[in-house]
């Protein structure tokens, strides 16, 4: 036994006297860390201390109807915002809910109008303390988009959620109610502030900048080919953030004047391409061209000799690429500094139109600053 086995008694209680405001702390502070369920709202949590949820709803298949004559069809956008809340069992438990009717059209539709309005009426519930968390209800088809535009365009770090299903609310095992359950969890969780604009669908939670369709049908579509789910929900384990989304904006654009974003066309290439729709896209007054390139952002000589003159005219060339993972890397085939072309590093051609459109319409030209904003952050 050696001298240090036994504490004199002085010692003894001083350590005492530690060790009970630690384990005190401890059992108060436990679980703390990104895991806790406790920071979640439950069924026991008072009204009035609930979270106020503003619940945006635009249409898309969550909102949609079969037609129980046909087999598989279906209109999206048919039902309200409030009834699709009211088909949920529990949800007011989770937070106050307040729903808007924003538009009832299948994402397919979605358009410069119902992007400004939803971006408008978010700033404002923030910018007057009328919302504690923001969900939005959408088509899943431009999912992605939305979450990206929104992600640079309302500012502030309150949450705000897009969600969305594949089937719908008519069907066998709708997806919708259980989605929208854990939309509404995740935006009236504190530890979802300043992570962007994020997804929630089939119990992950995505980030706008990665997020993305990858299956026309399956409930199990939406992933993040390059850097995977930020973060899980389900029922057995609450919420679970595991990372910081990549390239979280909220916000660096102002919404331009006059409801409408520059016409920026995709352009998708192939084998034996030539330069008829890039031609095409500058005839119809296309101020940006994204490439949709093959491999790493690459198009044929053709195409590239017309995108390369289009540069020389003023308007903005990103070349993204139709491999829906990777990034696309400035100067490897493509002599990007000599064409003045801009790449899209991770960003899909969908999403490098819209940050296209931004850059645009805030009169950003200079080739260095146009690059630097498709850069992102991890
Ligand atoms: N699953 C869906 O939401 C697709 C339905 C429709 N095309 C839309 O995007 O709104």
């Amino acid at each position: 036994m050696t001298k240090h086995a036994v504490s004199p008694p002085g010692r003894q209680r001083r350590t005492f006297m530690l060790a009970v405001p630690l384990v005190a702390f401890a059992l108060c502070s436990w679980p703390i860390g990104e895991t806790a369920r406790a920071a979640e709202p439950g069924k026991d949590t008072p009204v009035a201390n609930l979270p106020r949820i503003l619940v945006l709803a635009t249409g898309g298949t969550i909102a949609g109807q079969a037609d129980p004559r046909a087999t598989g069809a279906y209109k999206s956008g048919q039902i309200t915002g409030e009834q699709l809340m009211q088909s949920v069992p529990g949800l007011d438990k989770l937070a106050k809910l307040n729903a808007e009717q924003i538009s009832s059209i299948g994402s397919q539709d979605m358009n410069d109008k119902v992007w400004f309005a939803l971006a408008r009426r978010i700033q404002d519930a923030f910018d007057k303390n009328e919302a504690d968390g923001v969900v939005i209800t959408h088509g899943t088809d431009t999912l992605e988009e939305t979450a990206f535009f929104l992600d640079n365009v309302v500012r502030g770090d309150k949450p705000v959620v897009i969600v969305g299903s594949m089937r719908p609310a008519t069907a066998i095992s709708a997806d919708g109610p259980g989605n929208l359950y854990e939309a509404v969890q995740v935006a009236a969780d504190p530890r979802s502030r300043g992570r962007g604009v994020i997804a929630v669908l089939n119990d992950k939670i995505q980030g706008a900048r990665s997020v993305t369709k990858t299956n026309t049908t399956s409930i199990e579509t939406f992933s993040s080919p390059n850097d995977g789910p930020i973060g899980y929900v389900d029922t057995a384990g609450g919420i679970r953030f595991m990372t910081q989304a990549a390239g979280v904006k909220r916000a660096t654009y102002q919404l331009p004047a006059g409801d409408q974003l520059p016409r920026v066309a995709i352009v998708y290439s192939h084998a034996n391409m030539d330069a008829v729709p890039i031609e095409d896209a500058i005839s119809h007054g296309a101020k940006g061209i994204v490439l949709a390139g093959v491999g790493d952002g690459n198009t044929s000589k053709p195409a590239l000799d017309a995108l390369e003159a289009a540069a020389k005219q003023g308007i903005l060339v990103v070349r993204s690429t139709r491999v829906r993972s990777g990034f696309v890397t400035r100067n490897v085939e493509v002599d990007d500094d000599k064409n003045g072309f801009v790449v899209s590093e991770d960003l899909n051609p969908q999403k490098a139109r819209v940050l296209a459109q931004l850059l645009i319409a805030s009169g950003v030209t200079v080739p260095a600053e146009l690059q630097r904003a498709f850069t992102a952050t991890w």
